[in-house]
């Protein structure tokens, strides 16, 4: 059971679904049907499993290279092949029919293109590119499209901010990452912006350039908001959420190394949260 549960990558999927929860309300703030919210939620949470699963599938053999990811389930021999498959297979199928059936058709699609996205774009890219990193911030983001599409026709403009923050709120996280597994990664075989460039200058350049565009993007809600209360409250929260992250990356970008990048690290599992929780004030009061 507990191998299982290590398939899922629970603490990401739960946060990925947060984004979802947060991109349907905000989406549609007049009118949250409860029943939507659940069962989007649940389906949502489905389509990371599998995702997750089968990432992990097709990675069995390079995180057997990785003591970050030896000790996961088909490495380390706790399940069998055939068990993750089979495991990645329901709940891809029961996620596209909760979402099908007690979402609507426009959320299902949405979530098996971002599993496509994930799974047969990204993960092999991996090994081919550093370009993979765009590629997994699409998939990352995606979920923010699918919360939208659950509770809308059409994608509001706060929904495709968000998604904007999202991407770009992905760079600085994995670069951390990235700096801090370098080792790991090169031994992997995967080829990400500090196996390239392991001085980690592009990954510090890169996290303030995006930090920069995801603030950027938390303020486009401006235009529509209500009042000039919720134009001040806006700036207000993506100011002062934005700014420690901005110079965590900063930090990170003047001297790549191991104390900067936890720092930037942390700050980016600070940034997402206390974001989302500002959007909801925003879009809720
Ligand atoms: C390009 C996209 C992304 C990549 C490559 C990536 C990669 C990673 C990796 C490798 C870790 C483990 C770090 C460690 O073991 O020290 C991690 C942690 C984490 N990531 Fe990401 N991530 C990405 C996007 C996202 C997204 C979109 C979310 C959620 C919306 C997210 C949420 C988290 C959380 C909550 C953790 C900490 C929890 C844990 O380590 O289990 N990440 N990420
Ligand atoms: C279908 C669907 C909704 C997918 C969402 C999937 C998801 C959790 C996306 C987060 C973004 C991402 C690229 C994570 C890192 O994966 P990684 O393979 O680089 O991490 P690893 O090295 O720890 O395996």
């Amino acid at each position: 059971m507990s191998a299982f549960v290590e398939l899922t990558k629970m603490r990401i999927s739960i946060m990925v679904v947060l984004t979802f929860v947060v991109a349907a309300i905000v989406s549609q703030p007049q009118f949250i049907d409860p029943w939507i919210m659940l069962w989007g939620t649940v389906g949502c949470l489905l389509i990371c499993f599998s995702g997750n699963a089968m990432n992990m599938y097709v990675e069995r053999k390079t995180d057997s290279l990785m003591p970050r990811t030896a000790g996961r389930p088909l490495p380390a021999d706790k399940l069998t092949s055939i068990e993750v498959l089979i495991f990645g297979a329901a709940t891809f199928v029961a996620s596209t029919a909760i979402f099908w059936n007690l979402v609507n058709w426009q959320t299902a699609v949405c979530a098996a293109v971002n599993w496509i996205v994930y799974v047969i774009v990204y993960t092999p890219l991996k090994r081919k590119t550093w370009f993979n990193t765009e590629i997994g911030a699409v998939a990352g983001a995606l979920p923010v499209i699918m919360g939208a599409l659950a509770t809308t026709e059409t994608v509001p403009l706060v929904a495709w901010a968000f998604f904007g923050v999202l991407v770009f709120w992905q760079f600085p996280h994995f670069m951390a990452i990235a700096w801090k597994y370098r080792h790991e990664y090169k031994a992997g075989g995967l080829q990400m912006l500090t196996v390239v460039d392991p001085s980690g200058k592009r990954a510090g350049f890169k996290s303030v350039v995006t930090c920069v565009l995801l603030i950027l993007c938390s303020l486009i809600p401006v235009v529509e908001v209500r009042t000039i209360f919720h134009v001040i409250l806006l700036v207000t929260i993506s100011l002062i959420v934005g700014a420690p992250y901005l110079k965590a990356s900063i930090g990170f970008n003047a001297d790549p190394n191991d104390i900067t990048a936890k720092k930037l690290m942390r700050s980016s599992l600070l940034y997402l949260p206390l974001y989302m929780a500002g959007l909801l004030i925003v879009y809720l009061t």
